[in-house]
């Protein structure tokens, strides 16, 4: 089963769009894990326990890892997730994007060091940079398209002949780069508008859509503007706004709420199949 299969069996087994993502900030996590051996992998381990019949898939972001030198925990939990859940996908977001010959190392370490189902990558050094991932045509790749971020507009929005520039990426990725059907966009929760006009030059592609919760995207419109006729094709992504709803011995309670919370405000709004 490649990544899209993997996705749409959990978004109508689980029914839901939600994506927890995985954020471990050591300053964040409860303090009675501080003391731990593995402090980032027991967190997570439990932020996943706690939330996994609620979620289509989960986004470990590499760089919460790597920042406290945590590769070896980032593994650990990528190996629980697919043990322990192993129908849930996992998107590693590592935005990686470079010349071919590092791409490719790029590919090899998110597909076969960490086995993610998919990648997040930065498109925008171009097709070549791309290839590597998009040449594993059983795992997915999730490229940066408009951004959550408020700076998002700065080079994104600049037009090539009288088209933005993310416009012309999606074009580019849904017409030719999808060859294997292995492409997802990241389109931030906080651009409804922009995430309209996305939907209608990409098809059913699937959307990773961070942005809500912490960065207060608002939830209503950007289902109604980013949903595809079955009421699917969002992949919706909160992190801080779940994993550190509390910051006690109930920790995971607390992140469970908010995921069935979240969870729920999007089933508000999505069309039914
Ligand atoms: O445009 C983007 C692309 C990726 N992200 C990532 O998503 C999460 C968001 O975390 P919250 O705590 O829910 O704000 C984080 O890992 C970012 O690196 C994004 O926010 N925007």
């Amino acid at each position: 089963m490649n990544f899209i299969q993997k996705l749409e069996a959990q978004w109508a087994t689980s029914n839901s769009l939600l994506c927890v993502g995985l954020d471990p900030d050591l300053t964040r996590i409860p303090s009675h894990l501080q003391e731990h051996a593995e402090p980032i992998y027991q967190f997570c381990r439990a932020i996943v326990d706690a939330t996994h019949d609620v979620v289509c898939a989960y986004k470990p972001q590499i760089a919460y890892f790597a920042g406290a030198a945590a590769e070896d925990q980032l593994q650990k939990l990528m190996e629980y997730i697919r043990l322990e859940y192993p129908h849930i996908p996992i998107i590693l977001d590592s935005k990686r994007g470079d010349i071919g010959s590092t791409a490719t190392m790029y590919a090899k370490e998110a597909f076969d060091r960490y086995q993610a189902h998919a990648v997040t990558i930065n498109p925008y050094m171009g097709r070549d940079s791309a290839q590597p991932f998009l040449d594993r045509a059983d795992r997915g790749v999730v490229l940066l398209c408009r951004t959550s971020n408020p700076g998002a507009a700065d080079l994104q929005d600049l037009e090539v002949d009288g088209q933005p520039l993310y416009e012309r990426l999606a074009s580019m990725i849904a017409q030719d780069w999808n060859a294997n059907g292995n492409c997802s966009l990241v389109v931030g929760a906080t651009w409804p508008e922009q995430m309209r006009k996305l939907r209608k030059i990409a098809g059913d592609m699937p959307f990773l859509v961070p942005g809500v919760g912490a960065q207060g995207g608002d939830v209503e419109a950007l289902v109604n503007a980013g949903q595809t006729a079955n009421g699917t094709g969002l992949i919706v992504n909160s992190a801080r706004g779940i994993i550190y709803a509390g910051s006690g011995f109930d920790f995971m309670q607390h992140a469970r709420d908010a995921a069935i919370e979240t969870r729920n405000l999007i089933n508000q709004y999505r069309h039914q199949s």
